[in-house]
């Protein structure tokens, strides 16, 4: 039995990561509502949340809308848009966020936490690591293909997040140094997703290529050249970690192979982007990143076949 006392939750921008973990908690009796658009609540309203993972099939009901005021009330939000809608979401939930609530960032990237703070001053937000795998199979449906851990920052609320996301089955932990932990995800974005969009490849291939594991280590010791300058610590084995994601993903595309292929616009600018702009800033160099930067930028815009 559930005894962690229910928090209410409001999830922003609800798509593969949002409706991942609000749905896990609405399970575990948490009152969820979800926000996104207007397909995707139409389909919840009318059937709940299918929750297709590797361990059950079920849907959820819980409650959905298409406005950014559903999160008034809410203890938790769980703040899951793409990085270049953070300000955007931001500033459609400021008027409505109730004092005290904690905005928890479910995003890649490493400064959405950041600019968040800037837009909701006086409001209390953390970011969060997230390994997850996840998709939209359509609207209302979400299907998981594996893992689901969160790494947190410490706030007022961490503990108590902690505590319901675990019952709720999320493995949850807090840490001091989640920006270190928010680099080491990055390196991995920077070093496969740029190659996989533009070579519209999968990752087991994508490392067969002739030149891409030098790339990528050129790549990846860029980023740590930055992430020194910046002060940051990133904790593990960075190398083995790249690696590990091609043995252990081979027919996985990236998330910006993903929305290229989709026409979407990517989260470029917050991966290799975001490294050659601090890397400008802190007078490190950063020529593979550029180029893979302004590669998959030219793909973005490149008029579709
Ligand atoms: N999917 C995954 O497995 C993983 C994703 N991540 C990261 O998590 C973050 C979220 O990714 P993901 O869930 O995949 O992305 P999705 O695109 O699936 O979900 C975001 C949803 O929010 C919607 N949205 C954006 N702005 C608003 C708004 N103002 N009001 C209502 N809805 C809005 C989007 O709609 P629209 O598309 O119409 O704008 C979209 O449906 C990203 O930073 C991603 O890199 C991290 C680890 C794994
Ligand atoms: C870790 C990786 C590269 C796995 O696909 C990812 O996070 C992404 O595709 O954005």
């Amino acid at each position: 039995m559930n005894t962690t006392p229910a928090l209410k939750v409001a999830v922003m921008g609800a798509g593969a990561v949002g409706c991942y973990y609000g749905g896990m908690l609405a399970r575990a009796g948490h009152p969820v509502t979800l926000i996104g658009r207007p397909a995707h609540v139409q389909a919840v309203r009318a059937q709940g949340l299918r929750m297709q993972t590797q361990s059950f099939d079920e849907r959820v009901p819980l409650t959905a809308s298409t406005e950014a005021s559903a999160v008034a009330g809410a203890d938790l939000v769980l703040f899951s848009v793409k990085s270049p809608d953070t300000q955007a979401g931001g500033e459609q939930m400021r008027p409505h966020l109730a004092p005290g609530a904690l905005v928890l960032c479910l995003q890649n990237g490493v400064d959405n936490a950041e600019r968040l703070r800037t837009v909701l001053p006086g409001h209390e937000v953390a970011a969060a690591v997230v390994y997850v795998a996840t998709e939209m199979a359509g609207p209302g449906h979400l299907r998981h293909h594996g893992r689901g851990e969160l790494v947190i920052e410490p706030s007022a609320r961490s503990a108590q997040v902690m505590q319901a996301l675990t019952a709720a089955g999320v493995p949850t932990e807090i840490s001091d140094n989640v920006r270190g932990a928010l680099w080491a995800k990055l390196i991995l974005n920077c070093a496969y997703n740029g190659l996989s969009a533009v070579g519209r490849i999968v990752y087991g291939e994508l490392v067969q290529r002739p030149g891409v594991t030098d790339l990528m280590r050129d790549v990846v010791a860029e980023c740590q050249a930055v992430a020194a300058a910046d002060g940051v610590s990133i904790p593990g084995d960075v190398a083995a970690a790249v690696r590990r994601i091609a043995e252990t993903m081979p027919t996985q595309y990236s998330s910006t192979a993903q929305d290229l292929m989709r026409g979407k616009p990517s989260e470029i600018d917050h991966l290799n982007g975001y490294v050659v702009q601090k890397g400008q800033a802190l007078g490190v160099p950063t020529p593979a990143n550029r180029a893979l930067w302004v590669m998959v930028k030219l793909a973005e815009n490149a008029p579709r076949a």
